[in-house]
């Protein structure tokens, strides 16, 4: 087992609700795919409008689907999937025993940058989907939350790990990932999902 692993493994405390599964340090070459696609992917800056006002989405984003993508009013245009993510997306597929067509790209440049908690509930993934997600890169804090309970789960992902939702994941639950005080740096997630055209 790798440092990665025992770091990753460590921070959860709790089993996990039984609709996330965790890998850890699940990608073996890691290293070397975050430095391939953190220069081939489009990576875009995009600006969100929140009652009236306009201000950068804290990350850069890249979304490489069949389709228009629209979520929190951010209307993306898809953009072409390289191929070095296609080759992991085919390995995605068999461990999550689904298949996608699409991937969210987010890099969180530093500290600075953030997801805020929201759920992956747009219409075009359907009602329960399975969302497959690699986090390469320096570790960052994943929060996960029943919506109801308020119960949370912790996990700091990032070194090649892999994190499937499914279920009820996207209906009951919420994710962020919270900016830090702590010196990072760069995070690359990869979220693969099944989009509905
Ligand atoms: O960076 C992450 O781990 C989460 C990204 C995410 O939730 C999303 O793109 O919808
Ligand atoms: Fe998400």
């Amino acid at each position: 087992m790798t440092s990665g692993q025992q770091r990753g493994r460590a921070a959860l405390d709790r089993a996990l609700p039984s609709c996330v599964r965790y890998l850890p340090g699940w990608v073996a070459d890691h290293r070397r795919i975050f430095a391939e696609l953190v220069e081939v992917i489009d990576w875009e800056r995009n600006d969100i409008t929140i009652a009236g006002r306009t201000i950068p989405i804290p990350r850069l984003t890249c979304w490489m689907g069949t389709s228009q993508y629209v979520y929190s009013g951010v209307r993306n245009e898809p953009r072409p999937t390289p191929a070095a993510l296609t080759a992991l997306q085919q390995q995605v597929q068999v461990e999550a025993g689904a298949t996608f067509n699409s991937c969210l790209a987010n890099l969180y440049r530093d500290g600075h940058d953030s997801i805020s908690y929201h759920s992956d509930d747009e219409p075009e993934l359907g009602r329960r989907p399975t969302i497959a997600s690699i986090s390469l890169g320096d570790r960052r804090r994943f929060v996960l939350r029943h919506q109801d309970s308020g119960e949370r789960w912790e996990l700091e992902l990032g070194a090649g790990d892999l994190l499937i939702m499914s279920g009820e994941s996207q209906s009951d639950y919420r994710h962020a990932v919270p900016k830090t005080m702590r010196p990072v740096g760069q995070r690359m997630n990869l979220t693969f999902r099944q989009f509905a055209t």
